[in-house]
């Protein structure tokens, strides 16, 4: 059931997509049924991850072909809003409030909760989490890793179904990194997390691997990493060569 956020439910599916900008092709001809709990993407630079995400999330609609959510399409913004949520790279992209509580609370509004209703949950999740002081701070007084921490909650109190992750712990220092991915590691949502780090992956249940826009690889860790770092070794040696060569 969406929103109840026991269970990773539905799934993620894509027939025959392919997204181009001004003629060039991006992404092309996925078909993917996406039902797992933790599913990495990844890829190099440039490879269409962060498009392949945008595309789940409906924030773009393919040139070609048909996405859904739990059968839907996720351009339906209300109709996602038990069913997904994104957290982006950058925080700042997300955060829209002057401070801690308001941002927490606006998800909730979205959903229908009154005004008072909306504060007093944002109140006792900053609680539950030791950070009830947070709740008047000015969201631009947060670090980056703080800011990332607050967009991850404001996307938990929803509770939806499929959490969508961009590059989690890009920019974060260790510490950070670490309790981010337990936090995450201990939800029961289903996780899609991007990254060109096959580390940010390595306990998904199944991982993809995006080369031009293209599934490349598709199975489990064990099989999809080692053969990702391997190439990913051989084409930095190649270009390595290449700017030795010049
Ligand atoms: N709106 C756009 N207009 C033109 N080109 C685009 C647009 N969006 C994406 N691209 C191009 O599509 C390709 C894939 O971009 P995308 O951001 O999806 O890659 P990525 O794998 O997420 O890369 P990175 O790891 O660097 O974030 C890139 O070559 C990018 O320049």
């Amino acid at each position: 059931m969406a929103g109840t956020a026991t269970t990773a439910s539905g799934g993620i599916t894509l027939s025959g997509v392919s997204y181009a900008v001004t003629g060039r092709e991006i992404l092309s001809n996925l078909s993917l049924s996406l039902t797992e709990r933790r599913i990495g993407i990844i890829g190099r630079n440039g490879s269409g991850k962060t498009t392949l995400l945008r595309l789940m999330a409906g924030l773009i609609g393919p040139t070609k072909g048909r996405v859904s959510v739990d059968g839907i399409d996720p351009a339906d913004r209300k109709a996602m809003l038990p069913r997904l949520g994104i957290l982006f790279q950058n925080p700042d992209h997300m955060i829209l409030f002057p401070t801690v509580a308001e941002e927490l609370a606006f998800g909730l509004r979205q959903m229908g909760l009154p005004e008072a209703q909306a504060r007093s949950r944002a109140l006792a999740c900053l609680l539950s989490e030791g950070r009830a002081h947070w709740a008047d701070a000015p969201t631009a007084s947060l670090s980056q890793g703080q800011k990332h921490y607050l967009c991850l909650l404001s996307v938990l109190l929803m509770q939806p179904d499929t959490i969508l992750l961009d590059e989690p712990f890009a920019g974060l220092d260790l510490p950070t990194q670490s309790r981010l991915s337990r936090r995450l590691n201990g939800l029961p949502q289903r996780l899609v997390t991007i990254s060109h780090d096959p580390a940010a992956v390595a306990t998904a249940d199944r991982v993809l691997w995006l080369d031009a826009g293209r599934i490349h690889a598709d199975g489990p860790p064990a099989t999809v990493l080692p053969a990702f770092t391997a190439e990913m070794a051989r084409v930095g040696e190649a270009d390595a060569d290449t700017d030795l060569a010049g």
